[in-house]
């Protein structure tokens, strides 16, 4: 059975990190002003590759405690990825934190329900959703996800039609969460553990647990899903990290 085709974007890293609380709390004042200033340049850096369609960027306060921030970058290739990872590493705050989870993958948009005849790279709507911006809404929620290869339940062994009818149910839930929920669906098969990543972002972190829920009763969830960890958090400018950042420090 050939594999379907897939329109693959800009490359993604979620990094996780965990902040070592001692340390921070034991850098004096005027030391963690520094820290965060020192910091504040390199999110304003990204920001601005932001506006200029370079790559995404987007900074996150974790709820609960797998993690404390999520950064998320995007870029055309890996290479500009270990780039901005080399570059978060260098700054002060870094060394005031710990790797939680990371997660590498690359946009992906499937052929299933593509119209025929479409000039990819002409086509401004579709080369927005292969290259995203991080969206201005307030929260985030991501988790990897597989679709399942066990017998009787083999998203793999589908026939294509088949699975087409699973994602058309799929997305007409998605679509009822028009405006109130934004899908970023990367792929990762050969990236990292799982196959997908799914990061959502929403105004109101309810609508998260209602789509995901209502989603759990479609065969596409129901049957062929397999998820993992699932972690959320608040998106925060420079000046709501700073904030956080100082709240933590006491
Ligand atoms: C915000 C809502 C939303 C909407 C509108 C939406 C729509 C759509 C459409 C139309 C299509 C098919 C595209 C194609 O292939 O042409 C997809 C595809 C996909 N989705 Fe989705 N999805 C949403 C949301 C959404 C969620 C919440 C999840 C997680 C599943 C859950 O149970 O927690 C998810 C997963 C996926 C995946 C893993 C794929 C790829 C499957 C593959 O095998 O390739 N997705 N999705």
């Amino acid at each position: 059975m050939p594999a379907p085709h897939t329109l693959d974007g800009w490359y993604v890293l979620h990094d996780f990190r965990a902040i070592r609380r001692q340390a921070w709390k034991n850098t004096d004042p005027h030391t963690a002003a520094a820290v965060l200033r020192d910091f504040s340049a390199f999110a304003q850096g990204e920001m601005e590759a932001q506006r200029q369609r370079l790559g995404s960027f987007g900074q996150f306060v974790v709820a609960g405690t797998k993690a404390d921030l999520l950064f998320v970058y995007m870029r055309p290739t890996i290479g500009e990825l270990n780039d901005v990872k080399a570059r978060f590493e260098a700054t002060r705050l870094a060394d005031f934190t710990e790797r939680a989870y990371s997660y590498v993958s690359v946009v992906e948009l499937g052929g299933y329900l593509a119209k025929p005849g479409v000039d990819i790279e002409q086509d401004e709507a579709l080369q927005l959703r292969l290259k995203p911006p991080v969206p201005e809404m307030r929260y985030v929620c991501f988790y990897p996800m597989n679709k399942r290869r066990t017998h009787p339940d083999n998203w793999y062994m589908l026939d294509e039609d088949e699975r087409r009818k699973h994602l058309i149910a799929h997305g007409q839930i998605g679509r009822q969460f028009a405006g109130k929920v934004k899908q970023i669906i990367s792929g990762s098969v050969g990236l990292d553990d799982w196959e997908w990543g799914v990061t959502l972002y929403a105004d109101d972190p309810i609508h998260f647990k209602k789509l995901i829920y209502e989603m759990r009763f479609d065969e596409s969830s129901a049957r062929f899903a397999e998820f993992g960890p699932f972690y959320v958090g608040e998106q925060v400018d420079v000046e709501g990290l700073t904030k956080w950042m100082m709240t933590l420090h006491g």
